[in-house]
């Protein structure tokens, strides 16, 4: 199980900037055997608490320079007055996962909720109950990890009025399962301990300016005395927190409350009650900021400088803003001018089949846009579709399911061709770990490059059917230049994006110096994949190609896409994306992370950007969208790193790592 630990020293206890940040490496590395999956630590300054968590091994999480400036940072207390009003406190966590994956920051502790920052050991086993009853007063989990209810009930139970007491008392009558917990809070000066298995033993120096705890007894005996020993502490008394206690210590003094926290349990004894004074609240009208890696790079983002008329943010390729803040993407920015209904109606009246035979192919990529289309052509404009799909190995099974849907209903052929499969992941796999060793936002679009056979194949079909007509329901919004914007290719007009051999000579041949230089800078891409990507590249850019784009003559309407694809036809949508958008691709919700990682925008930047130009949706709908549609894909992200067969945790650990574009 976990190791939990933490350390708070007075001004006055004996011990020197250096002495603190060894005396917790020591603490972790006598935790570290009972968990070594993430580590993380949690300091409170006077008014700010400061977290950092990493999905290694303490160990290895120490030698990090992430890990060095934080304890930098904090160890500044040393030297200035005006943080010495408190004790200096830490907790820090070693965790073994029980629940929720290590590799989401979110799931590793300290878990951070409400203003309540905790560490944990064991595992709430009614947890699931606990949301479930806590949803219909507006609670809900904002990770997998267990820890998260506890300190949202505390602080739950703080908001009606509780003392904090009365608010661990109330959560340790609810909680089933093991539960030894320290926490700091951002409006108490106070360390708070809490266990219902008696792991918390706690350590009081003999000159009572310092305090430190861990989940054994042998750990404390160890830094008390001989070589390891925390200074200051040789000849402390080790307290244990009985099985059913909880414990207050007040960062202004020190003094130490116990009580009980279960209505049942027994209160310590009396030599330890007789310590207890009434809490000093130096703080009572400070609210600490609690600062963590995540909610730093949020604000970040939040405040990159977006166009004032679109949402382009200053980390898009090639971008320009002019003295209004307007970029020059909204300057050249051509408007979706609409053909005629009626040159749709002739074209496809060419074409018509009269005996039920099938008339016009359809490429069917299961997603929203070729669904709708599909069913425009068999409902509204009496056409007799033959759809095609390719499948290339990551058509999520949630699209293989919308597809049966649409193609039952509506009683549409439809030809499958699928890739070899086993081929195609080890070829993308083998290009996500050469692109891990040296990550580069340009190379991103290598790891699709096995679709684009799709053209070939839908042009082999469409010879192979004799049927004349042929129709691609892509629509005009979904314009991500900025993909290969990021390998230094300036963005294409209108005209490529329909018909890509049509992209001007320098464009391929910055395209093949884009890909080739950094093949050469990173050998590792010189691998298995290389036939299947330079045939790709042949079917996308080689081919000409001539279909008729639905959405080029019909309306395309969002909410009424949505509307009819769900109402109509029972589409399935995906559990963790509010968008209907690129649900059935399974590469999308992996590069969206990463270019929202380290450059902090996505495709549904530029696509709702688009619609911003359009009149479609006004800026500030378009802004509060984005922080829900931008946020990971946790669930498809696993998936797909699932299949592939890469370790998850240390994927989204090297992308957290990349130095972020707008953190410069
Ligand atoms: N091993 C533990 O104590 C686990 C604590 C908590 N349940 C977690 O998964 O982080």
């Amino acid at each position: 199980m976990c190791g939990i630990f933490g350390l708070a020293v007075a001004r006055d206890h004996a011990m020197e900037e250096r002495d603190w940040s060894a005396s917790l490496a020591k603490l972790f590395k006598l935790s570290e055997k009972r968990g070594k999956e993430a580590a993380g630590i949690a300091i409170a300054l006077r008014d700010e608490i400061l977290i950092h968590k990493d999905s290694v091994s303490a160990s290895a999480m120490m030698t990090t320079s992430n890990y060095t400036s934080l304890v930098r940072r904090a160890s500044q207390w040393f030297g200035r007055s005006d943080l010495q009003a408190s004790a200096l406190a830490a907790v820090g966590h070693s965790r073994l996962v029980t629940n929720g994956f290590q590799g989401i920051e979110a799931n590793n502790q300290p878990v951070s909720r409400d203003g309540a920052v905790v560490v944990h050991n064991g595992i709430v086993v009614n947890v699931a109950d606990l949301w479930a009853r806590e949803a219909a007063h507006g609670l809900a989990p904002r990770a997998d990890v267990d820890t998260e209810i506890i300190a949202a009930l505390i602080q739950k139970h703080r908001r009606h009025g509780q003392d904090i007491r009365g608010a661990l008392r109330a959560v340790f009558a609810d909680i089933y399962g093991e539960a030894s917990i320290a926490m700091l809070m951002a409006d108490l000066d106070s360390l708070i301990l809490a266990t219902n298995t008696g792991s918390l033993y706690l350590c009081r120096a003999a000159s009572g300016t310092g305090l430190f705890f861990a989940s054994e007894r042998a750990i404390c005996a160890q830094l008390m005395s001989g070589p390891d020993a925390i200074p200051g502490f040789v000849g402390g008394e080790i307290i244990h927190l009985k099985p059913g206690q909880g414990a207050v210590v007040s960062l202004g003094t020190l003094e130490l409350d116990i009580f009980a926290v279960e209505p049942r349990g027994e209160v310590g004894p009396a030599a330890v009650n007789g310590l207890c004074t009434p809490a000093i609240e130096p703080m009572l009208n400070t609210q600490r900021r609690i600062e963590e890696k995540s909610t730093r790079l949020r604000e970040a983002i939040r405040g990159l400088r977006r166009c004032s008329r679109c949402l382009l943010p200053e980390t898009m390729p090639f971008i320009a803003y002019d003295a209004e803040g307007t970029c020059n993407y909204c300057h050249s920015y051509k408007p979706w001018v609409r053909r005629p209904e009626a040159d749709l109606e002739a074209e496809l009246a060419k074409y018509r089949s009269r005996d039920g035979s099938p008339d016009c192919v359809v490429a069917f990529s299961g997603g929203r846009d070729s669904s709708y289309g599909l069913h425009l052509l068999k409902t509204k404009y009496g056409m007799t579709p033959l759809c095609f799909s390719y499948d290339w190995g990551m058509v999520t099974d949630l699209a293989r399911r919308n597809q049966a849907r649409m193609c039952g209903k509506l009683g549409v052929e439809h030809i499958w061709i699928s890739a070899d499969i086993k081929r195609k992941r080890a070829n993308i796999r083998a290009n996500v770990l050469a692109w891990l060793k040296k990550p580069d936002l340009g190379i991103i679009p290598l790891f699709m490059a096995g679709d684009k056979q799709f053209f070939w194949h839908a042009s082999e079909t469409i010879k192979a059917t004799g049927i004349g007509l042929s129709v691609f329901c892509t629509n005009r919004l979904e314009k991500t230049d900025f993909k290969t914007g990021f390998l230094g290719i300036a963005p294409t007009d209108e005209e490529m994006r329909n018909r890509p051999s049509s992209l001007k000579l320098k464009s391929k041949l910055d395209l093949v110096w884009g890909y080739g230089s950094r093949f050469l800078a990173n050998p590792r891409y010189l691998n298995r994949s290389i036939p299947d990507t330079l045939f790709a590249a042949f079917s996308y850019y080689g081919l000409n190609q001539t279909h008729l784009f639905m959405f080029d003559y019909v309306e395309w309407d969002e909410a009424e896409i949505n509307r009819v694809l769900i109402d109509e036809y029972d589409w399935e949508c995906a559990a963790d994306s509010p968008s209907t958008w690129r649900i059935g691709d399974g590469t999308a919700p992996f590069y969206n992370y990463i270019y929202y990682t380290v450059a902090g925008f996505t495709e549904f930047d530029t696509f709702r950007s688009n619609q911003i130009r359009e009149g479609m949706i006004s800026r500030e709908r378009a802004l509060e969208d984005l922080e829900l549609v931008n946020e990971p894909r946790w669930k498809a992200i696993r998936e797909y790193t699932g299949l592939l067969n890469i370790d998850f945790d240390e994927t989204v650990r090297a992308i957290e790592c990349i130095p972020k574009l707008y953190m410069r």
